[in-house]
């Protein structure tokens, strides 16, 4: 039986053969986008006057449903980098998301690095994460071989954009190479939806260390980015939390207030 992952990746085949008609490669690549200079999420997450929260726009996922339907864009983005995010997470998939990348090129307006949320399988998702605005670009290693990876993140570099390869098993880290800037621990599993938080200590260890690591989902309370972060984690991708909020960037700013409290406790 398929999995919500199969279920994606073969919805995803039928949308870029879709918009490969409607929009040529060779146009993306003479877009505005093309001409400003992409942003790093690996120095930003180096800042330590930002928090390492890379924080998340998405309206709805397979394993929630409606997270929040009518969530602005511009505003809840506006508020994410005002007070203190590292990133900027913006899903583009519309059937299982409700995303776009016009939610994307909306986003841009912000001086703050953005990871384009995707499942990216094709070069030309690539070139239009680099026309909408994105600076880096996610990899999920379920969904790929090792070498349509290095494949992709080379041609990513190409473009000037950084590479978040997403793993969730020790399995995984075989598609880890020289082209991958970061690797994320996916703390859900995209099969079964399964949360823990755990997964991303078990992994911490066997991680390469010369990639900056970042821990992925399901990440709530305060003391759990405390942990995280004190384990050796640079970075915290956390969306469900905030946009589960009548307003989510209400509800990252007081995050962001209670983080710093905690951090600051012994
Ligand atoms: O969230 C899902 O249901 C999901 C299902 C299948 C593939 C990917 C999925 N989510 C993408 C993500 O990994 C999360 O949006 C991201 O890590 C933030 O997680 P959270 O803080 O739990 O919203």
């Amino acid at each position: 039986m398929k999995n919500i992952l199969d279920k994606i990746i073969e919805h995803k085949k039928i949308e870029i053969a879709r918009c490969r008609q409607e929009r040529t490669a060779t146009e993306l690549m003479q877009s505005h986008g093309f001409e400003r200079n992409t942003l790093s999420l690996k120095s930003s997450l180096l800042d330590i006057s930002k928090t390492g929260i890379i924080a998340e726009f998405k309206r709805r996922s397979p394993s929630k449903g409606i997270i929040n339907a009518s969530a602005d864009v511009a505003k809840v983005t506006s508020v994410y980098t005002q007070y203190g995010a590292s990133c900027l997470s913006v899903l583009t998939d519309e059937q299982f998301f409700g995303g776009s990348l016009e939610d994307l090129k909306i986003a841009r307006q912000h001086a703050i690095p953005i990871l384009r949320k995707d499942f990216m399988i094709d070069e030309y998702q690539i070139l239009e994460a680099r026309a909408f605005g994105a600076d880096v670009i996610l990899l999920i290693a379920a969904c790929l071989s090792p070498r349509r990876v290095k494949e992709l993140a080379a041609y990513a570099k190409k473009l000037s954009l950084e590479v978040l390869l997403e793993v969730h098993g020790e399995d995984e880290l075989a598609h880890v190479c020289d082209e991958i800037d970061l690797v994320g621990v996916n703390n859900r599993n995209l099969k079964t939806f399964e949360v823990d938080i755990e997964n991303s200590i078990r992994l911490l260890n066997i991680l390469p260390k010369n990639k900056l690591a970042i821990a992925e989902s399901g990440i709530d309370n305060v003391k759990v980015v405390k942990q995280l972060r004190t384990a050796g984690f640079s970075g915290f991708l956390i969306g469900e939390n905030f946009m589960k909020n009548e307003n989510p960037g209400e509800a990252f700013k007081n995050y962001v207030q209670q983080l710093k409290q905690v951090e600051n406790e012994n």
